[in-house]
């Protein structure tokens, strides 16, 4: 088993502070959901792990590995931004030789969804399509531990559905971060929850902080039902 330590975040634009000291810990085998209202940073915290941003302040390890520069970071860690990062004529077949270093994973070969999308370029698909090329890209990368900011973002039922079931695949090897505004999926797959606030990141106790904590509505039973 691995660890992902995070600490020390800390991140202003001006005199706005995003993250005021913020610190998780992730281990392979678990799902962990990183929630937060818009504009609350989750992004912001991904991107600083990840090192597309800098940050006042950063201290990310794995095990007892100290994650300093870009290329070490990337060997451990793997990212979906919420806005996509596929070349426009990269055939996605060829994509997966790219970014993986080796043929198609096994657990891809009879992927229904992915099959009709390998002879295409990925300027000829739809954005759903792309996204999922690509959140299969960064799951079966060979990084322990991957950051998934909005992965279910637009994306059919079905097509979510299929995320889930590649999420429980590569789940035994690997942890995931993962965050989105699909309250109900990310309560549903997640095996610890925390909620951005005002630049802290805290543990959750149970999907009703979700609530109590602001992020939920009180009044939305619909919603609320189906989390809590
Ligand atoms: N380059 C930047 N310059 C100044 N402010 C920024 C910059 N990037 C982000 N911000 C601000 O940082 C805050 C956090 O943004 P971030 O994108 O991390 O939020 P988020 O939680 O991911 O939001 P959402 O759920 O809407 O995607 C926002 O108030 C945003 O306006």
């Amino acid at each position: 088993m691995s660890v992902l330590h995070v600490d020390s975040i800390r991140k202003r634009y001006k005199d706005k502070i995003i993250l005021s000291d913020v610190y998780l810990k992730c281990q392979t085998g678990e799902i962990a959901g990183v929630m937060g209202r818009n504009g609350s940073g989750k992004s912001t915290l991904f991107k600083i792990i990840f090192k597309t941003v800098s940050a006042d302040s950063r201290f990310v390890k794995v095990d007892h590995k100290v994650l300093r520069g870009s290329a070490e970071t990337r060997k451990e860690i793997n990212y979906l931004p919420e806005y996509g990062f596929l070349p426009h004529h990269v055939r996605i077949r060829d994509a997966f030789e790219l970014y993986l270093g080796r043929a198609l994973p096994a657990g891809l070969k009879e992927d229904a969804f992915l099959l009709p999308l390998l002879q295409k370029k990925a300027v000829q698909m739809s954005v759903g399509e792309r996204r999922y090329v690509e959140i299969l890209l960064t799951l079966y990368s060979e990084a322990g531990f991957v950051l998934l900011d909005e992965p279910f973002k637009g994306l059919a039922p079905l097509i979510r559905d299929q995320i889930v079931h590649h999420l429980r695949l590569v789940q035994p090897g690997k942890g995931i971060l993962i965050s989105d505004h699909d309250a109900g999926r990310i309560c549903e797959i997640s095996d610890s929850l925390m909620l951005l606030k005002n630049g802290f990141l805290k543990k959750l106790r149970d999907r009703a902080e979700l609530i109590t904590l602001g992020y939920l509505p009180r009044e939305s039973k619909s919603t609320n039902q189906s989390i809590v």
